[in-house]
Protein backbone atom coordinates (compact mmCIF):
# COMPACT_ATOMS: atom_id res chain seq x y z
CA UNK A 1 0.00 0.00 0.00
CA UNK A 2 1.21 3.29 -0.72
CA UNK A 3 1.23 4.34 2.88
CA UNK A 4 3.59 1.78 3.55
CA UNK A 5 6.10 3.20 0.72
CA UNK A 6 5.78 6.54 1.73
CA UNK A 7 6.57 5.48 5.74
CA UNK A 8 9.39 3.69 4.10
CA UNK A 9 10.91 7.78 2.81
CA UNK A 10 10.75 8.43 6.39
CA UNK A 11 14.13 6.22 7.41
CA UNK A 12 16.04 7.69 4.13
CA UNK A 13 14.38 10.84 3.66
CA UNK A 14 17.17 12.75 1.63
CA UNK A 15 17.63 16.58 2.83
CA UNK A 16 20.00 19.54 1.41
CA UNK A 17 21.38 20.34 4.88
CA UNK A 18 22.73 23.59 2.97
CA UNK A 19 19.84 24.56 1.19
CA UNK A 20 18.24 24.82 4.31
CA UNK A 21 20.60 27.05 6.42
CA UNK A 22 20.54 29.42 2.91
CA UNK A 23 17.15 29.62 2.72
CA UNK A 24 16.33 30.19 6.55
CA UNK A 25 18.81 32.88 7.43
CA UNK A 26 19.90 34.07 10.53
CA UNK A 27 17.39 30.77 12.20
CA UNK A 28 13.72 29.87 12.59
CA UNK A 29 12.23 26.93 10.91
CA UNK A 30 11.35 26.15 7.29
CA UNK A 31 9.06 23.41 5.68
CA UNK A 32 10.01 22.23 2.44
CA UNK A 33 7.24 19.45 1.11
CA UNK A 34 8.01 16.97 -1.85
CA UNK A 35 5.82 15.78 -4.09
CA UNK A 36 6.75 12.19 -6.03
CA UNK A 37 5.35 10.85 -9.31
CA UNK A 38 2.16 9.01 -9.45
CA UNK A 39 0.38 11.90 -10.17
CA UNK A 40 1.70 14.29 -7.23
CA UNK A 41 -0.40 12.00 -5.21
CA UNK A 42 2.26 11.22 -2.52
CA UNK A 43 4.16 13.84 -0.99
CA UNK A 44 6.70 14.02 1.85
CA UNK A 45 6.96 17.17 4.33
CA UNK A 46 10.04 17.80 5.99
CA UNK A 47 10.42 20.50 8.36
CA UNK A 48 13.38 21.45 10.37
CA UNK A 49 13.80 23.83 13.24
CA UNK A 50 17.55 25.63 13.42
CA UNK A 51 19.64 27.31 15.93
CA UNK A 52 20.89 31.27 14.11
CA UNK A 53 24.57 31.35 14.11
CA UNK A 54 27.01 31.59 16.76
CA UNK A 55 29.95 34.23 16.80
CA UNK A 56 32.17 31.14 16.68
CA UNK A 57 30.91 28.69 14.47
CA UNK A 58 28.61 30.02 10.59
CA UNK A 59 27.31 26.37 10.95
CA UNK A 60 23.86 26.26 11.59
CA UNK A 61 23.00 23.90 14.26
CA UNK A 62 19.21 21.62 13.69
CA UNK A 63 17.30 21.73 17.07
CA UNK A 64 14.58 19.31 15.60
CA UNK A 65 13.68 17.60 12.37
CA UNK A 66 10.28 16.48 11.39
CA UNK A 67 9.16 14.43 8.27
CA UNK A 68 5.71 13.05 7.87
CA UNK A 69 4.14 11.68 4.63
CA UNK A 70 1.08 11.93 3.13
CA UNK A 71 -1.09 10.43 0.26
CA UNK A 72 -3.51 12.10 -1.86
CA UNK A 73 -3.16 14.79 1.15
CA UNK A 74 -4.07 12.50 3.78
CA UNK A 75 -1.03 11.78 6.19
CA UNK A 76 0.19 8.02 5.64
CA UNK A 77 -0.53 7.53 9.53
CA UNK A 78 -4.14 7.99 9.08
CA UNK A 79 -4.16 5.57 5.73
CA UNK A 80 -2.44 3.25 7.94
CA UNK A 81 -4.54 3.04 10.43
CA UNK A 82 -8.02 2.84 8.59
CA UNK A 83 -9.80 5.78 10.28
CA UNK A 84 -9.84 9.14 11.75
CA UNK A 85 -7.41 8.86 14.20
CA UNK A 86 -5.37 11.34 13.60
CA UNK A 87 -6.98 14.71 14.19
CA UNK A 88 -3.71 16.59 14.42
CA UNK A 89 -2.86 15.89 10.83
CA UNK A 90 -5.98 16.46 9.89
CA UNK A 91 -5.78 19.26 11.12
CA UNK A 92 -2.58 20.77 9.81
CA UNK A 93 -3.89 19.22 6.64
CA UNK A 94 -6.37 21.28 6.40
CA UNK A 95 -4.84 24.52 7.79
CA UNK A 96 -2.14 24.40 5.03
CA UNK A 97 -4.29 23.94 2.41
CA UNK A 98 -6.74 26.90 3.70
CA UNK A 99 -3.57 29.12 3.40
CA UNK A 100 -2.43 27.59 0.67
CA UNK A 101 -5.87 28.57 -1.53
CA UNK A 102 -6.99 31.20 0.07
CA UNK A 103 -5.39 34.23 -1.19
CA UNK A 104 -6.91 33.10 -4.68
CA UNK A 105 -10.04 32.94 -3.21
CA UNK A 106 -9.72 37.49 -3.23
CA UNK A 107 -12.13 37.42 -0.48
CA UNK A 108 -14.81 35.67 -2.34
CA UNK A 109 -17.68 34.23 -0.06
CA UNK A 110 -18.21 29.93 0.02
CA UNK A 111 -21.93 29.16 -0.34
CA UNK A 112 -22.36 25.40 0.91
CA UNK A 113 -25.66 23.38 -1.20
CA UNK A 114 -26.88 20.48 -0.83
CA UNK A 115 -29.77 17.89 0.58
CA UNK A 116 -30.78 18.61 4.25
CA UNK A 117 -28.21 16.92 6.64
CA UNK A 118 -25.49 16.49 4.37
CA UNK A 119 -22.89 18.64 6.67
CA UNK A 120 -23.61 22.05 5.43
CA UNK A 121 -23.51 23.74 9.00
CA UNK A 122 -21.19 21.28 10.64
CA UNK A 123 -18.15 21.38 7.84
CA UNK A 124 -18.89 25.28 7.05
CA UNK A 125 -18.02 26.10 10.28
CA UNK A 126 -14.85 24.64 9.85
CA UNK A 127 -14.44 26.06 6.63
CA UNK A 128 -14.93 29.46 8.07
CA UNK A 129 -12.74 28.95 11.34
CA UNK A 130 -9.59 27.46 8.98
CA UNK A 131 -10.32 30.62 6.71
CA UNK A 132 -10.41 33.03 9.22
CA UNK A 133 -14.35 33.83 7.32
CA UNK A 134 -17.24 34.45 8.90
CA UNK A 135 -20.17 31.78 8.63
CA UNK A 136 -23.91 32.23 8.32
CA UNK A 137 -26.94 29.52 8.27
CA UNK A 138 -28.82 31.24 5.83
CA UNK A 139 -31.88 29.14 7.55
CA UNK A 140 -31.11 30.85 10.87
CA UNK A 141 -31.07 34.50 8.91
CA UNK A 142 -34.68 34.11 7.94
CA UNK A 143 -35.70 32.68 11.67
CA UNK A 144 -34.04 35.91 12.46
CA UNK A 145 -36.04 38.27 10.20
CA UNK A 146 -39.19 36.34 11.00
CA UNK A 147 -39.02 37.55 15.29
CA UNK A 148 -36.83 34.04 15.88
CA UNK A 149 -39.87 32.01 14.37
CA UNK A 150 -38.05 28.80 13.16
CA UNK A 151 -38.10 27.41 10.14
CA UNK A 152 -40.79 24.83 10.96
CA UNK A 153 -43.22 26.97 12.63
CA UNK A 154 -42.61 29.52 9.49
CA UNK A 155 -43.22 26.57 7.31
CA UNK A 156 -46.91 26.10 9.24
CA UNK A 157 -47.55 29.40 9.74
CA UNK A 158 -46.82 31.23 6.35
CA UNK A 159 -46.27 28.33 4.37
CA UNK A 160 -43.27 27.20 2.01
CA UNK A 161 -43.70 30.42 -0.77
CA UNK A 162 -43.50 32.91 2.33
CA UNK A 163 -40.40 30.55 3.37
CA UNK A 164 -38.71 31.15 0.13
CA UNK A 165 -39.45 34.47 -0.87
CA UNK A 166 -37.33 35.29 2.88
CA UNK A 167 -34.60 32.81 2.03
CA UNK A 168 -33.87 34.24 -1.50
CA UNK A 169 -34.26 37.87 0.04
CA UNK A 170 -30.81 36.46 2.80
CA UNK A 171 -29.22 35.19 -0.04
CA UNK A 172 -29.10 38.86 -1.62
CA UNK A 173 -28.23 40.76 0.87
CA UNK A 174 -24.98 37.74 1.92
CA UNK A 175 -24.20 38.35 -1.80
CA UNK A 176 -23.25 41.83 -1.08
CA UNK A 177 -20.97 40.71 1.75
CA UNK A 178 -17.29 39.50 1.52
CA UNK A 179 -15.39 36.65 3.86
CA UNK A 180 -18.45 34.02 4.02
CA UNK A 181 -18.97 30.79 4.47
CA UNK A 182 -22.75 30.41 4.16
CA UNK A 183 -24.79 27.13 4.44
CA UNK A 184 -27.32 27.68 2.29
CA UNK A 185 -30.98 25.31 3.08
CA UNK A 186 -31.55 22.49 1.12
CA UNK A 187 -33.67 23.94 -1.63
CA UNK A 188 -31.97 27.37 -2.25
CA UNK A 189 -30.86 25.75 -5.39
CA UNK A 190 -34.39 25.62 -7.25
CA UNK A 191 -34.66 29.39 -7.46
CA UNK A 192 -32.52 30.29 -10.56
CA UNK A 193 -32.34 34.01 -8.55
CA UNK A 194 -30.74 32.72 -5.89
CA UNK A 195 -28.02 31.26 -8.25
CA UNK A 196 -27.62 35.20 -9.53
CA UNK A 197 -26.77 35.80 -5.93
CA UNK A 198 -24.23 32.37 -5.05
CA UNK A 199 -22.41 33.04 -8.32
CA UNK A 200 -20.64 36.15 -6.62
CA UNK A 201 -19.07 33.54 -4.70
CA UNK A 202 -18.31 30.16 -5.04
CA UNK A 203 -20.30 27.27 -4.52
CA UNK A 204 -19.71 23.90 -3.01
CA UNK A 205 -22.30 21.09 -3.30
CA UNK A 206 -21.68 18.15 -0.55
CA UNK A 207 -23.14 15.39 -2.07
CA UNK A 208 -23.40 12.65 0.64
CA UNK A 209 -25.72 9.10 -0.23
CA UNK A 210 -29.32 9.52 0.57
CA UNK A 211 -28.98 6.84 3.39
CA UNK A 212 -26.50 8.42 4.89
CA UNK A 213 -29.02 11.26 4.88
CA UNK A 214 -31.78 9.31 6.30
CA UNK A 215 -29.41 8.28 9.17
CA UNK A 216 -28.13 11.00 10.10
CA UNK A 217 -31.82 12.95 9.97
CA UNK A 218 -33.45 10.29 11.49
CA UNK A 219 -31.09 10.24 14.07
CA UNK A 220 -31.80 14.40 15.42
CA UNK A 221 -35.46 13.71 14.31
CA UNK A 222 -37.46 15.53 11.53
CA UNK A 223 -39.28 17.91 13.82
CA UNK A 224 -36.92 20.78 12.61
CA UNK A 225 -37.30 20.10 8.63
CA UNK A 226 -40.91 20.94 8.03
CA UNK A 227 -40.66 18.83 4.44
CA UNK A 228 -39.42 15.35 5.93
CA UNK A 229 -41.86 15.89 8.94
CA UNK A 230 -43.61 12.57 10.28
CA UNK A 231 -44.61 10.64 13.11
CA UNK A 232 -42.01 8.59 13.99
CA UNK A 233 -42.53 4.79 13.69
CA UNK A 234 -41.17 1.83 12.53
CA UNK A 235 -41.10 3.02 9.29
CA UNK A 236 -38.98 6.12 10.28
CA UNK A 237 -35.62 5.81 8.31
CA UNK A 238 -37.73 4.62 5.59
CA UNK A 239 -40.03 6.96 5.04
CA UNK A 240 -37.53 9.54 5.39
CA UNK A 241 -35.50 7.44 2.61
CA UNK A 242 -38.36 8.00 0.29
CA UNK A 243 -38.93 11.44 0.42
CA UNK A 244 -35.40 12.26 0.03
CA UNK A 245 -34.92 10.01 -2.83
CA UNK A 246 -38.22 12.08 -4.25
CA UNK A 247 -36.44 15.70 -3.27
CA UNK A 248 -33.21 14.58 -4.62
CA UNK A 249 -34.68 12.92 -8.02
CA UNK A 250 -36.01 16.82 -8.56
CA UNK A 251 -33.02 18.43 -7.21
CA UNK A 252 -29.60 16.99 -8.59
CA UNK A 253 -29.68 19.14 -12.06
CA UNK A 254 -29.47 22.19 -9.42
CA UNK A 255 -27.41 21.11 -7.31
CA UNK A 256 -24.61 20.10 -10.03
CA UNK A 257 -25.32 23.82 -11.00
CA UNK A 258 -22.43 24.49 -8.15
CA UNK A 259 -18.42 25.32 -8.76
CA UNK A 260 -17.32 22.55 -7.17
CA UNK A 261 -18.51 19.02 -5.79
CA UNK A 262 -17.63 16.98 -2.68
CA UNK A 263 -18.33 13.43 -3.21
CA UNK A 264 -18.01 12.04 0.38
CA UNK A 265 -18.29 8.40 -1.65
CA UNK A 266 -15.52 10.05 -3.71
CA UNK A 267 -13.09 10.70 -0.17
CA UNK A 268 -14.10 7.18 1.35
CA UNK A 269 -12.74 5.21 -1.64
CA UNK A 270 -9.37 7.85 -1.53
CA UNK A 271 -9.61 6.39 1.74
CA UNK A 272 -10.30 2.70 1.25
CA UNK A 273 -13.39 3.28 3.71
CA UNK A 274 -16.08 0.70 2.69
CA UNK A 275 -18.77 3.18 3.69
CA UNK A 276 -18.73 7.41 4.78
CA UNK A 277 -20.21 7.09 7.90
CA UNK A 278 -16.44 7.68 9.84
CA UNK A 279 -15.62 10.60 7.59
CA UNK A 280 -14.77 13.40 9.93
CA UNK A 281 -15.95 16.94 9.14
CA UNK A 282 -12.52 18.07 8.75
CA UNK A 283 -11.81 15.44 6.18
CA UNK A 284 -14.12 16.66 4.21
CA UNK A 285 -13.30 20.16 4.78
CA UNK A 286 -9.92 19.33 3.37
CA UNK A 287 -11.75 17.49 0.40
CA UNK A 288 -13.98 20.82 -0.31
CA UNK A 289 -10.73 22.99 -0.10
CA UNK A 290 -8.80 20.74 -2.64
CA UNK A 291 -12.16 20.89 -5.17
CA UNK A 292 -12.43 24.74 -4.45
CA UNK A 293 -8.93 24.54 -5.63
CA UNK A 294 -9.67 22.57 -8.72
CA UNK A 295 -12.13 25.59 -10.16
CA UNK A 296 -9.96 28.03 -9.08
CA UNK A 297 -7.48 26.61 -11.09
CA UNK A 298 -9.92 25.69 -14.23
CA UNK A 299 -11.09 29.52 -13.90
CA UNK A 300 -7.74 31.11 -13.84
CA UNK A 301 -5.37 28.41 -15.33
CA UNK A 302 -2.87 26.67 -12.92
CA UNK A 303 -1.70 29.05 -10.44
CA UNK A 304 1.46 27.17 -10.18
CA UNK A 305 0.31 24.76 -6.77
N1 LIG B 1 -19.32 13.99 8.69
C1 LIG B 1 -20.38 13.68 9.42
N2 LIG B 1 -20.52 12.42 9.88
C2 LIG B 1 -21.60 12.08 10.62
N3 LIG B 1 -22.60 12.94 10.96
C3 LIG B 1 -22.52 14.21 10.52
C4 LIG B 1 -21.40 14.64 9.73
N4 LIG B 1 -21.59 15.95 9.43
C5 LIG B 1 -22.76 16.31 10.02
N5 LIG B 1 -23.30 15.27 10.68
C6 LIG B 1 -24.55 15.26 11.45
O1 LIG B 1 -25.63 15.29 10.51
C7 LIG B 1 -26.65 16.15 10.97
C8 LIG B 1 -26.92 17.23 9.94
O2 LIG B 1 -25.75 18.05 9.83
P1 LIG B 1 -25.87 19.58 9.44
O3 LIG B 1 -24.48 20.13 9.43
O4 LIG B 1 -26.87 20.28 10.31
O5 LIG B 1 -26.43 19.49 7.96
P2 LIG B 1 -27.17 20.57 7.05
O6 LIG B 1 -26.74 21.94 7.56
O7 LIG B 1 -26.67 20.29 5.69
O8 LIG B 1 -28.63 20.33 7.20
C9 LIG B 1 -26.20 16.71 12.33
O9 LIG B 1 -26.78 15.91 13.33
C10 LIG B 1 -24.70 16.52 12.30
O10 LIG B 1 -24.16 16.32 13.58
O1 LIG C 1 -34.39 21.07 1.62
C1 LIG C 1 -35.18 21.99 1.91
O2 LIG C 1 -36.05 22.41 1.12
C2 LIG C 1 -35.07 22.65 3.23
C3 LIG C 1 -33.94 22.49 3.97
C4 LIG C 1 -33.75 23.09 5.29
O3 LIG C 1 -32.38 23.46 5.49
P1 LIG C 1 -31.19 22.40 5.77
O4 LIG C 1 -30.73 21.89 4.44
O5 LIG C 1 -30.14 23.23 6.45
O6 LIG C 1 -31.74 21.33 6.64
C5 LIG C 1 -34.63 24.32 5.45
O7 LIG C 1 -34.18 25.36 4.63
C6 LIG C 1 -36.05 24.00 5.13
O8 LIG C 1 -36.49 23.05 6.03
C7 LIG C 1 -36.21 23.50 3.69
Amino acid sequence: MEAKIANGLLVSPRIDSEKIARRIGTGGSVQFSRRFREQDRLQVLVSAQLQPKTRNSNRHKTVSLEVSCSYKNFPASLLESGGFQAPFDEARILKNKSQEIRPYLSGRCIYLVGMMGSGKTTVGKVLSQVLGYSFFDSDTLVEQDVEGTSVAEIFKLYGEGFFRDKETEVLRKLSLMHQLVVSTGGGAVVRPINWKYMQKGISVWLDVPLEDLARRIAAVGTGSRPLLHQDSGDAYTKQTLTRLSTLMEERSDAYANANARVSLEDIAAKLGHRDVSNLTPTAIAIEALEQIEGFLKEENGDFGL
